[in-house]
């Protein structure tokens, strides 16, 4: 289990990561969701102890990583595949790190085996596919046989066969009881890979639920409505507990309510509606909206996103 408390990086005047507090059970996958520049590789690098908090805590099984007595059998972590000797073969890669950790260099063909790369792990890492190079980092992670694993981003860049490969090999760490924390800035692929999900938006913490929860919190549709009674329209949706936001040109967006129930309202209270229009966006791009202020700069990922979740919908 991982259990940040509080925890807060500052890097002069940037605020990376402020006063998060969350956690990351064992047996499942748990996402860490957030936009681009939200927090998510400075909280894994003080997860590992690459980096120190400015205040606040992270543990993982109750202790911070400078007080595990064999960091690498307790967490192993992924955060940059390229991360390798390039005229090193995927064998020597590993044996290298197990020497150097003390592990046992039998470790070295098992974790080959696990990722599937043994027909070519005597072949250089340098001429690895970004795929490989991935199998490769996680095949480094698994050598301590670590009850924890962190991925950062896992999946960037990566075609769909090697997407998918990646999303069940978390879930099978997962099953065998093991604690996967994966970060992403794409909540199409976290609602296909995450049953828990910490989201962050610039250092803060969003929310922290099922990805079932936060998926129909995202998902959820709003209805524009225009009136020539529009205070009379307000008071009787505020009367039902409906939650209104201000829409152009004088409209209202209503959220918590279906449109039926809303001409039905209005109708039952003698309003006038010009419109009654449902409104429909892409998960992806109501999950940017509830990040919305958080997000430090766009990438124009966004639309490839939506592209990947209407795939995933399908
Ligand atoms: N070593 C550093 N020195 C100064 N600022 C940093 C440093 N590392 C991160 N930051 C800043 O901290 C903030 C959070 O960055 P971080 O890389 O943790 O975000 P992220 O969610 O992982 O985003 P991305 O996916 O784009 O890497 C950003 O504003 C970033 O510019």
């Amino acid at each position: 289990m991982i259990e940040a408390t509080s925890l807060t990086k500052r890097y002069g005047k940037t605020l990376a990561v402020s006063n998060l507090s969350f956690t990351v059970e064992s047996g499942q996958v748990t996402g860490f969701l957030g936009p681009n520049g939200a927090g998510k590789s400075t909280t894994m690098r003080m997860i590992l102890g690459l980096d120190n908090p400015s205040s606040g805590r992270v543990t993982i099984g109750g202790k911070s990583y400078h007080e595990l007595k064999d960091p690498l059998r307790t967490v192993g972590a992924l955060l940059d595949a390229k991360w390798v000797h390039p005229n090193r073969s995927a064998r020597a890669h590993l044996a290298w790190m197990a020497r150097s950790n003390r592990l046992p260099s039998s470790r070295v063909d098992e974790v080959l085996e696990t990722v599937g790369l043994t027909s070519v792990a005597g072949k250089r890492a340098g001429g690895f596919s970004l795929g490989m190079s991935q199998r490769l980092g996680i095949a480094a992670a698994l050598l301590g046989d670590p009850e924890v694993l962190l991925f950062d981003e896992p999946v960037n860049g990566l075609d769909p066969e090697g997407i998918l490969w990646i999303r069940k090999f978390m879930h099978r760490l997962a099953d065998e009881g093991r604690t996967v924390f994966v970060s992403s800035h794409l909540l199409s692929e976290m609602a296909l890979t995450a049953s828990q999900l910490v989201v962050i938006g610039k250092g803060r913490l969003i929310s922290q639920s099922s990805t079932k929860d936060f998926v129909a919190r995202a998902a959820e549709n709003t209805v524009k409505v225009r009136s020539p009674q529009l205070p009379q329209l307000r008071g009787a949706l505020e009367q039902a507990s409906a939650r209104i936001a201000p829409g152009e040109d004088g409209s209202l967006i209503v959220s918590g309510m279906d449109s039926e129930k809303i001409g039905e309202l209005a109708a039952g209270n003698g309003i006038v509606l010009h419109e009654l229009a449902p409104q429909t966006g892409s998960l992806e791009q109501a999950f940017m909206q509830i990040t919305g202020d958080s997000v430090e700069y766009h990438t124009g990922l966004e639309i490839e996103a939506e592209q990947v979740l209407e795939t995933a919908v399908k």
